[in-house]
C-alpha cells in the first residue's frame, strides 16, 4: 500500500468541502451518480468506437445503503480507471484557473455560484463522509483492479484490488447525522429515492436500489415542454454545464423531414469565468438516437455563442462518427445554422419582451455575441439587431434601431466613440460638439468594440462613424473657421512643420468647443487603440500619424497664433507648441513618449505665471 499527497489546490478544494461551504449536502450523490453515468457513456461509446471488447449490454447504476456500517456505495459497471488514471484524475484537479477561483471563494465565503464553477464532483463526498473508498477496474485491462481510500485531509492511499470487477465503487464512510447543519441520513431509502428523483431522474442508465429502478431514465429533449417541470430542466441543465445556477432561458427544438433532430439548448444566466479563456471548453453534446456520443462539440454551434450549453440528438448520423468526420458533415453544419438563427432569435424575443432578462443576458454574454460581427457575416444584421450599446441618451444601453429613431434632422450616421471606460469617453474632447448640439453619440468601451467597428460599414443604411476620425462636418457647425482660416495658415504650418514627427498634419475642428485641441485618425487608419492592440500581440508595424485639430476659438490657440505673428522665431513657441501636442494625447487618455519632460516643460511654464 502507498500513501500519497493531494496536489496543493486539490488540498485546498477538498478544505472546502470537509468544512463544507454549501449548504445542500444532498448533491454529494448526483455527483457520484453523474460520474458513474459518464462512465457508462464512456464505455458504450468505446465499444462502439474503439472496438473494445466489453459487455455493454446491461449497463447499469446500483446504489446500496448499509445502515449498520453507516455506508452509501455507488456502484458502476462502466470503463472504470486504471492505477495512474486515479492518481491523475482523483489526486489533482487539473482543469485550468482553478487557482485562481479558490482564492476568489476564499474571499467570498458563501458563494454556492462560485463553487459551481469547479465541478467539484467526486470531492463534493467529503461534505457527508469521514472517509471514502474508491474500488475500480478499467475495462479492457489484465489484472489487477485499484483501491483509493483517504479521510479527505493532506493524503489518500493506493492499494491493489484483486477480485475488483469492471467498472467503479464509491463507499462513502458516512458521518454521524446532524439534521441541522443539513447533513441527513444517506442510508435512509426514502431519503436516497427523493435525491435521485429530484436530481438525476433523466439519467440514460437505470439507477438501481435493490431490485428497483429509481429514475425513469426519460430523455429530456425528447419529451414535450408542457410535460417537463422547470425543476427537472435545470437538474439536467446543471447535469451538463456543471454550473449550479438556474439557466436564464430553455430553447427546445425539433426538426422532421429528412434529416431528423431534436435539441435542448440553455442560455446560462451568468459568464463561466473562463468565458474569454482559450481553453474554456465549449460546444455541445452530441447524442445519435439517444445514445451519448460527445462532449463539447464545437462543430454545433459557434464560437461567439460558445456559452450556450445543451443536447442535440441527431437521428441520422453513424454511432461511430468522429469529431473528424463533424467538421465536414454537411448535415451537422446545417444543424448549426439553425441552431445559431434560433438563439439570436431568442435573444430577440428577450429583447422585445423581458428587458429585465435581456439585461442580465447582454451584461454577461454581450461581449462574446459581438465577436460574432466578425466571424459570422451572415448573421451580422441578425446580430446588431439584438445588441445594446451605452450612449450618452441615457445612462440606459440603447439598440441601433432605437439610436437611428432619435436621429436629429439632417443627421445621416450612427455616430461612436470607443475608449476604455465610460467616463473616459464622455470626457473626451471629440464630444465636445456633438453634446453642444445635441447629437448623440455611442459609448463603446469592450475591447471587441475596436475591431468590429471596422468590419462593420452600416445598419439600416446608416453609416458607422467615429466622432474621432476623419473631418467631422456637424449639419449645424457654426463655421468659425471659415471667416478666420486665413489668418490661422501661417501658424498651422508652422505647428505642421514643428510636429512632424508626431502628426501628418494639423487643421481647424469642428469638434472642440472648450478644450483647445485634440487628436483624431485619418478616415483609414487604425485607431491608436487597435494599434496598441496589435502591438500587444506582438505585431510590430509603423507608427501611425494622427491629425491634430485646433479650436480657433480658445485663447491659448488665438493666442499662439497672435505670438506667431509677432515673432516667428519666439523661443517659446516650439515648446507650447509640444505642450498643446502633450495635452491632446493626455486628455483622450492616451500615453505620452516623454512623461518627465511633458511634466517639466508644463512645471516651468506654471512657474512663470504665478
Ligand atoms: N465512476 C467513475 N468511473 C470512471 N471514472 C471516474 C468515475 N468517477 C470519477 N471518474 C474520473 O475522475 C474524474 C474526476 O471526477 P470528478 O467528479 O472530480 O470531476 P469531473 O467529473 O471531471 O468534473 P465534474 O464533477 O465537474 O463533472 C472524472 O473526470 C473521471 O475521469
Amino acid at each position: 500500500m502507498e500513501t500519497l499527497e493531494f496536489q496543493a489546490e486539490a488540498r485546498q478544494l477538498l478544505q472546502l468541502m470537509v468544512h463544507s461551504i454549501y449548504s445542500n449536502k444532498d448533491i454529494f450523490l448526483r455527483e457520484l451518480i453523474s460520474n458513474a453515468s459518464d462512465a457508462l457513456d464512456k464505455l458504450r461509446l468505446a465499444t462502439l468506437q474503439d472496438g473494445l471488447e466489453a459487455d455493454a449490454s446491461d449497463l447499469h447504476i446500483e446504489i446500496e445503503a448499509d445502515k449498520e456500517a453507516r455506508t452509501l456505495t455507488v456502484r458502476d459497471n462502466g470503463i472504470g480507471m486504471t492505477r495512474d488514471e486515479v492518481v491523475e484524475l482523483i489526486g489533482t484537479i487539473a482543469k485550468s484557473g482553478t487557482a485562481e477561483l479558490l482564492r476568489k471563494l476564499k474571499e467570498a465565503k458563501e458563494s454556492p455560484e462560485l463553487i459551481g464553477q469547479f465541478g467539484v464532483g467526486f470531492y463534493s463526498t467529503f461534505m457527508v463522509a469521514d472517509r471514502v473508498t474508491l474500488v475500480t477496474r478499467k475495462a479492457g485491462t489484465e489484472g489487477h483492479g485499484t483501491r483509493w481510500e483517504s479521510a479527505g485531509e493532506g493524503t489518500y492511499t493506493i492499494d491493489e484490488a484483486p477480485d475488483a470487477p469492471v467498472g467503479t465503487s464509491v463507499t462513502v464512510h458516512l458521518r454521524p447525522k446532524d439534521e441541522e447543519d443539513a447533513l441527513y441520513d444517506y442510508t435512509d431509502e426514502w431519503k436516497i429515492r427523493e435525491i435521485v428523483k429530484k436530481y438525476s431522474d433523466f439519467i440514460s442508465f437505470p439507477i438501481k436500489m435493490g431490485d428497483e429502478t429509481l429514475n425513469s431514465m426519460k430523455a429530456l429533449w425528447a419529451r414535450p415542454r408542457s410535460e417537463v417541470s422547470d425543476e427537472e430542466y435545470h437538474e439536467f441543465y446543471k447535469h451538463i454545464s456543471h454550473d449550479w445556477t438556474e439557466p436564464l432561458e430553455i430553447i427546445n427544438m425539433r426538426a422532421e423531414g429528412t434529416f431528423e433532430y431534436e435539441a435542448l439548448l440553455f442560455i446560462p444566466s451568468r459568464a463561466p469565468f473562463d468565458l474569454f479563456q482559450r481553453d474554456s471548453s465549449r460546444g455541445l453534446q452530441l447524442y445519435v438516437k439517444r445514445v451519448f456520443i460527445m462532449d463539447d462539440s464545437r462543430e454545433l454551434i459557434p464560437d461567439y455563442l460558445r456559452f450556450v450549453k445543451g443536447v442535440v440528438d441527431a437521428a441520422d448520423l453513424s454511432l461511430n462518427i468522429s469529431r473528424e468526420i463533424l467538421q465536414q458533415d454537411r448535415h451537422i453544419q446545417m444543424i448549426r445554422r439553425r441552431l445559431v438563427k434560433k438563439v439570436l432569435s431568442t435573444i430577440k424575443d428577450l429583447l422585445n419582451n423581458n428587458p429585465e432578462k435581456y439585461a442580465t443576458f447582454w451584461r454577461e454574454f454581450g461581449r462574446a455575441v459581438k465577436e460574432g460581427l466578425l466571424n459570422d457575416q451572415d448573421n451580422q444584421k441578425a446580430i446588431l439587431d439584438v445588441a445594446t450599446f451605452a450612449s450618452t441618451a441615457s445612462q440606459e444601453p440603447t439598440t441601433l434601431a432605437a439610436y437611428i429613431e432619435r436621429m436629429k434632422e439632417g443627421q445621416e450616421e450612427i455616430y461612436f466613440l470607443t475608449g476604455e471606460s465610460r467616463s473616459q469617453v464622455e470626457n473626451s474632447p471629440h464630444m465636445e460638439a456633438f453634446r453642444e448640439q445635441g447629437y448623440e453619440v455611442l459609448i463603446l468601451t469592450d475591447p471587441v468594440d475596436e475591431i468590429w467597428v471596422e468590419a462593420v460599414p452600416d445598419y439600416d443604411g446608416k453609416k458607422l462613424q467615429s466622432i474621432a476620425r476623419g473631418s467631422v462636418d456637424l449639419p449645424s457647425t457654426t463655421s468659425a473657421e471659415d471667416e478666420s482660416t486665413g489668418d490661422f495658415d501661417p501658424l498651422l504650418g508652422y505647428l505642421k512643420e514643428r510636429l512632424a514627427e508626431q502628426v501628418k498634419d494639423v487643421r481647424l475642428s469642428h469638434r472642440l468647443t472648450t478644450s483647445a485641441a485634440c487628436l483624431v485618425s485619418d478616415a483609414d487608419d487604425i485607431t491608436p487603440t487597435l494599434e496598441k492592440m496589435y502591438r500587444a500581440m506582438g505585431q510590430e508595424g509603423p507608427r501611425v500619424k494622427r491629425i491634430l485639430e485646433l479650436n480657433p476659438n480658445h485663447p491659448l490657440v488665438s493666442g499662439l497664433r497672435a505670438a506667431h505673428e509677432r515673432d516667428a522665431a519666439d523661443e517659446a513657441l516650439p515648446e507650447t507648441a509640444e505642450l498643446l501636442y502633450g495635452t491632446a494625447l493626455l486628455a483622450e487618455g492616451g500615453d505620452l513618449d516623454d512623461p518627465a519632460r511633458f511634466a517639466k516643460l508644463l512645471a516651468d511654464r506654471l512657474a512663470r505665471t504665478v
